[in-house]
């Protein structure tokens, strides 16, 4: 399923209008009903509705979907918040039909207000069709108090059309003031915003309601972003010839560790041969090489340094740059820490490299301090980073980098040809040639130390075996949110280990290669 944005999903708007042929009206129609079908299945039986519409297209959805719930024998008033000469064609289409049909309709006006209060206090529902991907700028009163009246009152049930009135389509922000919905039912294609916080959390549950705009529109428009889940990664696994053996399916090295950080390395290689990786060695400095070989017997390790060092040092580079190409992927960075001449080290090695390299954790902040690192690298580079690592790689702050994920994640990819993981909820997988893939599986449960070394090792396994880039990254990804999902449906959402992320990624697997691919995802998981 394509991700869009506002202008996008406008341009989509306008060639299935005048170049398909497909009415505006037959849209909003559809749509609107599609917001009326998702209040039927929360709510069965008739009970109060309030719609509030805009006097935009978006009010327009609210009022085909008023008309259908009246219809359907639901209790519905209708306020428009808005001017009736401002209507859009459509909306104005739809508000002269709901008065041809008598269904209370009233202009909110500021001496309105208690009277707004009362229809919102005694609603089971309120429908939010007050401003969809057509605002502009903050929400601007009467607009805002009328949300902030909703978002006070006690509604046992908000359903938004579009997105929640108020947040911004683009980058998920709150614009002065926006509804806490329970649902937002949106349509034809998700909007970014329900990808990123605040409005993904204010979104509530989502369904991308399919109205007719056909999927292949957005594939010739150039929308290279998409949201896909572990059945669609799934069907790329191919199973294991009979005639296999360990060397069949990779041998990835884990480079990292450092006295009191040793867990990172071995989970990594943990998860790497979990993941299906045939091989892992695990390079670690000689004082902790026995503990981490102690914690996966089925791992090799290599000792670096003399037998009391539990810390990397710049010498161990040349003993590393002869091996490295002993292996089909690399992951270097879990535990790693920092050490004296590490810039230098990271230089040597990736000049070395031929196999796919997975940087993470410390690597990417030795990293942070010249990108131009990557420059002398000729082997594929994979980044995953969470916020802080990117805001510390692009010299930027956090809450910028959480604002602007997608453009961030994908000026990262084409500033260094690498493939991208902006890790959090929602991760983006964003690849040098402008695509992006956004990850919906995984829990808060997964918050945890540990978890971001689980992922590494999964992208080096599944580069291990063979798998192109363009799958092996989103698959892991996408593998490493089931498992932590598996892993907190078992225990508790508080009590998720790395450890229990690594045990279940076999299982989260075979769960979702039973679940037939969704031909359209017409739903997806709640925040
Ligand atoms: N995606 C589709 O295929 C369909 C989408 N539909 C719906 O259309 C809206 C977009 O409609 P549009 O008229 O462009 O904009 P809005 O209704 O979202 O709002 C514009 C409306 O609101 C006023 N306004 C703008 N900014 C502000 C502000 N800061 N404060 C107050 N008021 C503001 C402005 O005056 C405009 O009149 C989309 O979201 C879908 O819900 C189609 O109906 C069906 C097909
Ligand atoms: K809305």
């Amino acid at each position: 399923m394509y991700v869009v944005k506002a202008q996008e999903m406008r341009e989509l708007d306008r060639q299935t209008i005048e170049d398909l042929g497909i009415p505006s009206t037959v849209l909003m129609e559809v749509a609107g009903r599609a917001v009326a079908q998702e209040v039927k299945r929360r709510r069965r039986g008739s009970c109060k509705v309030t719609v509030l519409a805009g006097h935009g297209n978006n009010g327009g959805d609210g009022l085909v979907a008023a008309r259908h719930l009246a219809e359907a024998g639901y209790d519905t008033h209708v306020w428009l918040v808005g001017k009736v000469e401002r209507f859009s064609d459509d909306a104005r289409r739809f508000w002269e039909v709901c008065q041809r049909l008598s269904i209370p309709t009233r202009v909110f006006s500021e001496d309105q207000q208690e009277a707004l209060q009362r229809s919102l206090d005694e609603a089971d529902v309120v429908v939010d069709s007050l401003l969809g991907i057509g605002l502009s700028g903050n929400v601007r009163p009467p607009m805002k108090e009328v949300i902030r009246m909703v978002n006070r009152s006690a509604v046992p049930l908000v359903v938004a059309a579009d997105v929640p009135s108020g947040v911004n389509t683009d980058n998920g922000a709150v614009m002065g003031e926006a509804m806490r919905a329970h649902c937002t039912v949106t349509f034809a294609f998700p909007k970014w915003c329900h990808y990123l916080a605040p409005a993904a959390e204010l979104a509530g549950d989502c369904v991308v309601a399919d109205i007719g705009i056909p999927q292949s529109l957005a594939a010739q428009y150039p929308v290279a972003s998409r949201v896909t889940d572990m059945a669609h990664w799934a069907q790329h696994v191919e199973r294991r010839p009979a005639f296999s053996h360990k060397g069949s399916f990779g041998h990835v090295l884990v480079v990292g560790g450092k006295g009191g950080m040793s867990g990172a390395p071995a989970l990594a290689s943990r998860a790497a041969l979990k993941a299906g990786a045939g091989l892992v060695t695990t390079a670690v400095p000689r004082g902790i090489q026995s503990v981490v070989a102690g914690y996966t017997p089925e791992t090799l390790t290599l000792g670096f340094g003399k037998g009391s060092d539990d810390r990397w040092t710049a010498d161990s580079v040349m003993p590393l740059v002869e091996r490295v190409n002993d292996y089909d992927s690399l992951a270097i960075g879990p535990g790693l820490g920092r050490f004296h001449g590490d810039v230098e080290w990271l230089r040597t090695l990736l000049s070395a490299v031929e196999s796919p390299v997975v940087l993470d954790a410390d690597a990417l902040n030795i990293l942070a301090a010249d990108l131009r690192l990557l420059d002398d690298c000729q082997a594929p580079v994979i980044l995953t980073p969470h916020p802080g690592e990117m805001a510390r790689l692009l010299q930027r702050e956090v809450p910028d980098v959480e604002r602007h994920r997608p453009e961030i994640a994908r000026e990262l990819a084409r500033e260094t040809g690498a493939v991208v993981v902006l890790k959090g909820r929602f991760t983006i997988t964003a690849f040098p040639d402008g695509r992006q893939f956004v990850n919906t599986t995984g829990t808060p449960a997964m918050a945890k130390a540990g978890s971001g070394d689980v992922l590494t090792g999964m992208i080096a396994a599944n580069i291990a075996q063979g798998m192109s880039l363009d799958v092996a990254v989103p698959l892991a990804v996408s593998l490493h949110g089931c498992a932590g999902e598996v892993a907190a449906e078992r225990d508790s959402e508080f009590s998720v280990l790395a450890t229990d992320i690594v045990d279940h990624i076999g299982t989260a697997f075979s769960v979702a290669r039973s679940n037939e691919p969704p031909g359209f995802t017409d739903t997806f998981p709640g925040k």
